[in-house]
């Protein structure tokens, strides 16, 4: 047991999952996982382990920001051995071509701050995705008929943006989508040596304000669960 994650030790696989819901996490393990246990609910947190396609996997809530994913991540990797870590997560999509519903994966991911700077100071430190997790879940996602892109997205602190100045910049640099998690991931699996990847779904469109509901956020991101899983295990 850790500060927020009640599993005993050897109750967390190595390959994690990381929605920031976790009702996601709920869905995701029912759907998609056999055998799934709960393994903690500490906050409401929820996180299961089981197996998909005879491979262990644990998918663990993270909640919203990365002071929230810092804490999970520093946890599972840490404290729980956690080898590989998806994040599979919504993100806003700051181009016209990238749609709702499309797939992003995350090969950067910028910000303007995270629980790292401390570390970094005057640094710039780009955050990264893991090639091997990268280049699978890119052949993972061909042809599954689902709109799939590959770049730079921006990991932001706020959801309710008040500069936007900053979008238009990235939009100009050609980010692909707005998150809030995914550069803290990337540099905790850098510092500790793990696999990190994002792979997000676009749920609302900053340049057009189209969005998806709340119900089809929680339940119709299959397409990222299954390439996440199958670029864990390539
Ligand atoms: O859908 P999740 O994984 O929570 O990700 C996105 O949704 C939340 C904001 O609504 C932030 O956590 C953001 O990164
Ligand atoms: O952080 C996020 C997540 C989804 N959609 C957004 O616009 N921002």
């Amino acid at each position: 047991m850790t500060f927020h994650i009640g599993a005993k030790p050897g109750e967390i696989a190595e390959t994690v999952l990381l929605p920031g819901d976790p009702y996601r996490a709920r869905w995701a393990a029912e759907t998609f996982l056999t055998d799934a246990v709960l393994v903690n609910e500490v906050r409401g947190m929820l996180g299961y382990t089981g197996t998909w396609k005879g491979h262990r996997v644990t998918i663990q809530g993270s909640g919203m920001g990365m002071p929230s994913l810092s804490i999970y991540a520093n946890e599972l990797i840490r404290d729980y051995g956690a080898q590989t870590l998806i994040r599979i997560g919504s993100a806003g999509a700051l181009q016209h071509h990238v749609k709702v519903r499309d797939v992003v994966l995350a090969m950067a991911a910028c910000t303007a701050g995270s629980p790292s700077r401390t570390i970094f100071r005057e640094l710039n430190f780009a955050p990264t995705a893991d090639f091997g997790l990268l280049k699978a879940a890119y052949e993972a996602g061909q042809g599954r008929g689902v709109g799939l892109h590959v770049g730079a997205i921006h990991s932001s602190d706020t959801f309710y943006d008040e500069r936007p100045d900053l979008s238009e910049q990235l939009q100009r640099h050609g980010v692909l989508a707005i998150e809030m998690e995914a550069a803290e991931l990337y540099t905790l699996a850098a510092r500790y040596g793990r696999r990190a990847l994002a792979v997000l779904t676009i749920s609302d469109h900053i340049l057009t304000d189209e969005a998806l509901p709340a119900d089809q956020r929680e339940r119709s991101f299959a397409d990222m669960i299954e390439i996440a899983l199958t670029a864990a295990f390539a």
